[in-house]
């Protein structure tokens, strides 16, 4: 079925579609069933005309080549794509409890066991994508979804790149880009543990470190790598320890994906399933 949904030549009558699920620069997300398998997925529905103006058709053919690609429980998956006169079509799987930052907006923060259980799953996916010379560059609430059973899933490769053919343009928001992006100097997988140890300090504190009023403050205090903690909420010091060893200047001195799943805070906090269950007693009446 897999190879056969990577050929088949889809149009918009294999797709009952519904409720729209958001709203991107470039279109919509729908919820939809295909047809004949009955399968619930994504749709995805892009505007060429929007796509020509901002001359990203090159990054959607680059998202659409890797995603396709990757097979990863923390990946979300692109099953295949379409197109007709006006808009492109990406066939996506269905996260069925929706948008990360959401679910960080209501909580305000983590509790250490639902970011470390998080930032393990990340870390797996991103040893996954780096051992495939894939590096995604974009990660951050916004690109993260939540799947039925509370797993994440990394969405939206849209500046993913294969690492053979690294591109030095400015790309994603300022505050998770590390040093050597903001500088437009050459980058590497690296700055995926950068992007994650941003994402950690976020989980745990419910904003990103060298947030900032003004885009030039945030620059500054990310090439300087301002990072304080605030005395509130509290967090343990193997959390800190943690992000300090990864929010690190110089990109070969971050510690390495596989070294993270080892650090005693990942060790003693996040839940080896990669799925975060809610305690009964934090479950609202
Ligand atoms: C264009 C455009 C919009 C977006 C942001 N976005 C992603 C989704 C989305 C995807 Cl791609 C896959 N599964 C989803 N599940 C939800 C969802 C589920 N619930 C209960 N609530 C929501 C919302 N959204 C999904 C939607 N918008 N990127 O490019």
């Amino acid at each position: 079925a897999a190879s056969e949904a990577a050929q088949k030549r889809w149009t918009t009558s294999d797709f009952d579609v519904g409720k729209p699920l958001g709203r991107g620069k470039f279109g919509h997300v729908y919820l939809a069933r295909e047809k004949r398998s009955n399968h619930i997925v994504a749709l995805k529905v892009l505007f060429k005309t929007q796509l020509h103006q901002s001359q990203v058709e090159h990054q959607l053919r680059r998202e659409v080549e890797i995603q396709s690609h990757l097979r990863h429980p923390n990946i979300l998956r692109l099953y295949g794509y379409f197109y007709d006169q006006k808009r492109v079509y990406l066939i996506l799987e269905y996260a069925a409890r929706g948008e990360l930052y959401k679910e960080l907006q209501k909580c305000k923060y983590f509790s250490e066991r639902r970011a470390a259980t998080y930032v393990a799953s990340l870390a797996r996916a991103l040893i996954y994508c780096h051992g495939k010379h894939v590096i995604h560059r974009d990660i951050k609430p916004e690109n993260l979804l939540i799947g039925a059973q509370g797993e994440l899933k990394i969405a939206d490769f849209g500046w993913s790149v294969h690492t053979f053919n690294r591109r030095r343009t400015m790309c994603g928001t300022l505050d998770y880009l590390p040093p050597e992006m903001v500088e437009s100097v050459e980058h590497d997988a690296s700055v995926d543990i950068w992007s994650l140890g941003i994402l950690c300090y976020e989980f745990l504190y419910g904003v990103p470190p060298f947030e900032a009023r003004e885009h030039s403050e945030t620059y500054k205090r990310i090439v300087q790598v301002d990072l304080k903690f605030p005395p509130k909420p509290i967090v343990s010091s193997y959390a800190k320890d943690l992000i300090s060893q990864m929010l690190v200047k110089e990109s070969t001195q971050r510690l390495a994906l596989h070294k993270l799943l080892e650090h005693p805070w990942i060790v003693q906090s996040a839940d080896p399933s990669g799925i975060y269950r809610e305690p009964r007693s934090e479950v609202s009446p």
